[in-house]
């Protein structure tokens, strides 16, 4: 199953449209691959906090058509990274898409995990409730964007869904790129999953992004890791490694459920 990652630069002298139609045409570019991913917010910027409510789609808005189309130019699947969402009431939300490469919407996620600790990102946009995954005929996809990363509760839950590669949407700062990575190797080390870790480049409202995207085995292997610009990371991942890795080393068997709480 081939994967490409598209670290896809968010600089502020470019504007949302172009970016779409880059994105568009970099995702057409992978034609010949399985899956497609892009990341966070990449037509705002995670950060441009003061352009969420004007650039804001409903989910059926031009992103979503831009994208539908790339894939089924491309015939891949397409996690089309995410965007803002305005809900039927006005609300917002920061929703991943993923299309089938028929251009299908699959599935929508919506973040559930906030940033900003009371401000940005959390007091603008609302939570979303669901974890998602997604069957694709080679593997099970588990969908979490950015700050999700530091909750290993969620990935649980998408493993217990039937996860065994868990795609990771983000627009992670330079600031804490040592995170990112340590995070990324715990999540596929301690679930027995890949991990797709992508991330932005450039620097939009003033935050220089992480880059870095990686990819990593259910061993916690890196296979690929790009650098701080713009580029695509394409990597073959083996389907029938996460199941290998559990029969192997049987970790996940000796989960303690319904641990007591201490006394
Ligand atoms: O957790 C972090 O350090 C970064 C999270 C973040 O930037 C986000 O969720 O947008």
């Amino acid at each position: 199953m081939r994967a490409s990652l598209i670290q896809i630069a968010v600089d502020p002298d470019e504007s949302v449209d172009s970016r779409r139609r880059r994105a568009a045409s970099l995702v057409r570019a992978q034609a010949g691959a399985d899956l497609v991913v892009l990341p966070e917010l990449w037509p705002v910027g995670a950060f441009a906090y003061e352009s969420f409510a004007t650039e804001a789609e409903p989910l059926e808005g031009p992103t979503y058509e831009a994208m539908a189309k790339a894939a089924s130019d491309a015939g891949v699947w397409l996690h089309a990274g995410s965007i803002v969402e305005r809900d039927a009431e006005g609300l917002l939300y920061n929703t991943s898409l993923v299309f089938s490469p028929t251009g299908e919407l699959a599935r929508a996620y919506r973040k559930i995990h906030r940033f900003g600790f009371d401000k940005g990102e959390a007091v603008l946009m609302a939570a979303g409730t669901e974890l998602v995954t997604v069957p694709l005929p080679a593997a099970t996809l588990g969908l979490a964007t950015c700050y999700d990363l530091r909750f290993p509760e969620l990935f649980r839950g998408l493993v217990d869904a039937g996860a065994d590669v868990l795609v990771i949407a983000a627009g992670w700062p330079e600031r804490r790129r040592a995170h990112w990575t340590l995070l990324a190797r715990a999540r596929a080390v301690e679930n027995q999953c890949y991990v797709l870790a992508v991330g932005c480049s450039g620097t939009h409202a003033g935050v220089p992004q992480a880059g870095h995207s990686l990819v990593v085995d259910p061993w916690g292997e890196v296979l690929a890791e790009a650098g701080p610009d713009e580029e695509t990371l394409t990597v073959d991942l083996d389907p029938t490694k996460p199941a290998e890795t559990r029969d192997q080393f049987p970790a996940l068997k000796d989960r303690v459920l319904g641990l007591p709480t201490p006394g």
